[in-house]
């Protein structure tokens, strides 16, 4: 990891994004703790993966600031941004492993690509990184010989194959049964701190969440609706975050999807 006196490894600073003329983020600004899980939640559709992907620098903002250890993505040339790139592991929902290769070979897959080393030592690496996933044992097994939870864990090998200062995640345990969800939580954990990585979660599952971040930034309406510990943001008093947290079905956000009074609807029906 990299020496820096920067606090928090990313730093989002009035960031301002649309998809053509809609805009998603406005004015957007938080920190990502150096070394820290940080959680990314909010309503369905509230840009958190879009928050994702412009810090991986795949889309730009059109306004704002998006620093990387102090220095912008969003002005970076080309060459700049593959070298940021290479900072970062990104881990998306179904890890999509190379299926015609085993497990070995996806892990050893950005070490061949992005580094010059002997294959003697990319074999240590990999199943060193498989190792830290609990996984060295299965190395010989194709994707379609192993669990849906083990895949994601050789995509997390694969994702930090490269020793990225920070990891991405988007809906790690979207799919997975109780007991992958606590290994997969627990993994996220346990990585950051023995790896000394910082990670960036974007999850649905508040209890999960909860249990492994540090830090949570809550988003909603395009900017940040609160953040804080977990602790702090399971006694807010704030009626949208207290519906978030306490997954409540009504509240700031309606059960209902905008309709006419039901008396009304009914009535035309028997009209
Ligand atoms: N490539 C795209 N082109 C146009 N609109 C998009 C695109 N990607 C996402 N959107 C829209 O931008 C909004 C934010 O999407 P995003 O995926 O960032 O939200 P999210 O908070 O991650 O949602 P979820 O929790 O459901 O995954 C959504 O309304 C989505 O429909």
């Amino acid at each position: 990891m990299s020496i820096s006196t920067h606090t928090a490894l990313v730093e989002l600073k009035d960031l301002t994004f649309g998809y053509g003329d809609r805009v998603i983020l406005k004015n957007l600004s938080f920190n990502v703790p150096r070394g820290k899980v940080t959680a990314l939640m909010g309503v369905s559709g509230g840009g958190k993966t879009t928050v994702l992907r412009l810090i991986g620098g795949q889309i730009r903002a059109s306004q704002g600031q998006l620093l990387l250890d102090g220095e912008d993505i969003t002005t970076m040339r080309q060459t700049e941004l593959y070298a940021a790139r290479r900072r970062m592991g990104m881990l998306f929902q179904f890890g999509a492993l190379f299926t015609d290769m085993s497990v070995f070979d996806n892990v050893a897959f950005p070490l061949r690509e992005h580094t010059g080393l002997s294959e003697d030592l990319i074999r240590d690496i990999v199943l060193m990184k498989l190792d830290a996933v609990g996984l060295r044992g299965a190395r010989d097994l194709r994707p379609s010989e192993i669990s849906g939870g083990m895949s994601r864990r050789v995509a997390l090998a694969r994702a930090i194959a490269l020793d990225p200062d920070l990891i991405m995640y988007d809906e790690p345990f979207a799919g997975l049964d109780p007991i992958s969800l606590g290994t997969a939580a627990r993994l996220i954990r346990r990585l950051n701190d023995s790896l000394g990585i910082t990670s960036v979660v974007v999850s649905h599952d508040v209890t999960e969440t909860f249990e492994i971040a540090d830090h949570v930034v809550i988003l909603a309406n395009g900017g940040v609706a609160a953040q804080g510990t977990p602790a702090e943001l399971r006694v807010s008093a704030d009626p949208l975050i207290h519906q978030f947290v306490h997954a409540l079905s009504d509240g700031p956000v309606p059960f209902h999807y905008p309709a006419p009074l039901a008396a009304q609807d009914y009535d035309r029906r028997t009209a």
